[in-house]
């Protein structure tokens, strides 16, 4: 289909379905008001408004099947009614030729199929929009066998996706320059972070690192399987891993009969994703119930096994700082603390009304005190203070809305597996561990040791530093006895704000301990 012809039918589909109502509510120019009127006439619009957009979006083909999907992580943006019929998209495709899978991984390997593999099963496991999955054997460098999955990209999905996302480029400027309310909805803005999540799908060596990432992380914690990447055998388009052996996690009653303790099951995942999250501010961000399977063989027995590594979300220093400090005020039920933070940290223009802000916030977080604590879901308190900071002109990182929705189907997934999970008693040794890391001696004394290198490799150079100094100063003798006098006071300042600073050092520590341990939990 060309451009043009793809364009028409993406018109129409909108039209069809009564998209123009969701978005466009408020045309601005009387004709294009007149104009929608017109060829809207005699369409059946009884549906609700989220089921008409699933359909369209069903209806316009895998990229905008997963278009939706990713969309609806943004709740922040959405109304919940939107968001949730978008969650139910399924990606399930029909699967592509096998001939064609196989031809994709002898040239990305470079060899024939039989040269490479024991056995590969032509069938595929799973096929979605973006890849589908063959079991496989593998023979490997020793001979030995192996059982693998191999994940084979969709052939043409490069050019397919460039094509519609200029075409939703397009559109989205049209929304935003054409709607009063397509401003708020950012539509370029959120084309655009679909665009670099549909890129970074496309590559799965980049997959494959994060799995690798996260199978090292997780290694001591002997609470989830995450396949090893088989590297000699990867590339942008073909991944091959160890298979695991697992029970879907949906299939509650197969796992119940073999005995499986749920309310561990419930426990555990919330330690993993929060080990995760607060340790080491890399996490799987995927976690739908396809995903995550069950161990059942005897030395693994009721592990988790994590898969499909396409989304991860990475935390810096400044946002777990962020979040630290907001949860601490939280649960001190300090908002004006929280209001002070989003305007000492620029995260709200500097004019804006901390007793505003503050009311605003109360609103959000005060309901949900009328609860026991186990029953509070941070997901959904995260997403109400990101929706009110919108409102005051926040703009939330994308990762902390990875984060946030994450949260929410780790909170869905243990309350489903154990109806009295206390996510509290589960998540607070974590907080406290983490509080202790981010404000307490640990996390000062790892300064301290990333800035030493910096200090340790100036040292050695300081003669020569000197040296060339001096050179440099010539034959004015006098100038030079000046200013070594003048450095040499200013090496004893030095000095002593060393020393004074080693000596705050070792007192900030002992208070922050107390402060840390009495005064936060
Ligand atoms: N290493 C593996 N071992 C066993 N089964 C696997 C493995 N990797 C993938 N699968 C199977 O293939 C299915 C699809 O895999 P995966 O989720 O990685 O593909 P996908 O194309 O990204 O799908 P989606 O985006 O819909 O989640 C999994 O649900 C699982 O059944």
């Amino acid at each position: 289909m060309t451009r043009l012809a793809r364009g028409v039918y993406i018109v129409w589909v909108v039209l069809r379905y009564g998209l123009d109502e969701l978005v466009l509510t408020s045309f601005q120019k009387p004709w294009l008001r007149l104009l929608a009127r017109m060829v809207s006439l005699g369409r059946n619009l009884d549906a609700p408004r989220g089921q008409r957009l699933r359909e369209a979006l069903e209806r316009l083909g895998p990229i905008f099947v997963k278009f939706g999907q990713v969309l609806s992580t943004r709740r922040d943006l959405l109304p919940p009614d939107i968001s949730d019929e978008l969650a139910r998209l399924q990606d399930r495709v029909p699967p592509f030729d096998s001939a064609v899978a196989i031809g994709m991984v002898e040239r990305a390997l470079g060899k024939p199929l039989s040269d490479i593999f024991v056995s590969f099963e032509r069938e595929p496991v799973a096929s979605a929009s973006i890849a589908q999955v063959h079991f496989a054997v593998l023979k490997d460098r020793n001979g030995k066998e192996r059982e693998v999955a191999v994940k084979v990209l969709r052939p043409g999905m490069l050019s397919a996706i460039d094509k519609d996302l200029s075409l939703m480029r397009m559109m989205a400027g049209w929304v935003e320059g054409l709607s009063a309310d397509g401003k708020r909805l950012k539509p370029r803005e959120v084309v655009a972070e679909f665009d670099k999540y549909l890129h970074d799908e496309l590559d799965l060596v980049r997959e494959a690192s994060s799995a690798a990432q996260l199978r090292r992380n997780m290694e001591g914690l002997q609470l989830v399987l995450i396949p090893e990447m088989l590297w000699d055998y990867c590339t942008t388009d073909v991944l091959v891993m160890e298979r695991m052996h697992g029970v879907p996690i949906s299939q509650t009653e197969r796992l119940r009969a073999a005995g499986v303790d749920f309310p561990k099951l419930a426990r555990d995942g919330v330690t993993i994703f929060f080990t995760q999250v607060f340790r080491d501010g890399f996490f799987h961000a995927d976690m739908h119930p396809g995903n995550i399977q069950v161990s059942l063989a005897p030395e693994t027995f009721g592990r988790y096994i994590s898969l499909d590594f396409g989304i991860v979300g990475t935390l810096t220093e400044v946002d777990k700082e962020y979040l630290a400090q907001n949860f601490v005020a939280f649960f001190r039920r300090d908002y004006k603390r929280i209001a002070e933070l989003h305007v000492e940290s620029g995260w709200v223009p500097a004019a804006t009304r901390v007793d505003e802000l503050e009311a605003a916030v109360r609103a959000v977080c005060e309901p949900y005190f009328d609860r026991p604590l186990k029953e509070i879901s941070l997901g959904l308190v995260l997403m109400r203070l990101f929706q009110t900071s919108r409102r005051f002109q926040v703009e939330i990182q994308p990762q902390l809305v990875l984060l946030q929705k994450t949260l929410l189907n780790i909170e869905g997934l243990g309350r489903e597996l154990d109806p009295n999970l206390d996510l509290w008693a589960t998540a607070k040794p974590f907080l406290e561990q983490w509080m202790v890391n981010q404000l307490g001696p640990q996390k000062l004394m790892r300064e301290f040791q990333r800035q030493m290198p910096r200090y340790a490799k100036l040292l050695p150079e300081l003669p020569a530093l000197l040296h060339t100094y001096l050179q440099r100063a010539g034959a004015d003798t006098t100038l030079q006895v000046q200013e070594l006098l003048a450095e040499q006071k200013r090496t004893n300042r030095l000095l002593q704000s060393l020393v004074s600073a080693v000596i705050g050092f070792a007192l900030g520590m002992v208070v922050m301990q107390i402060v840390v341990r009495v005064g936060l939990f």
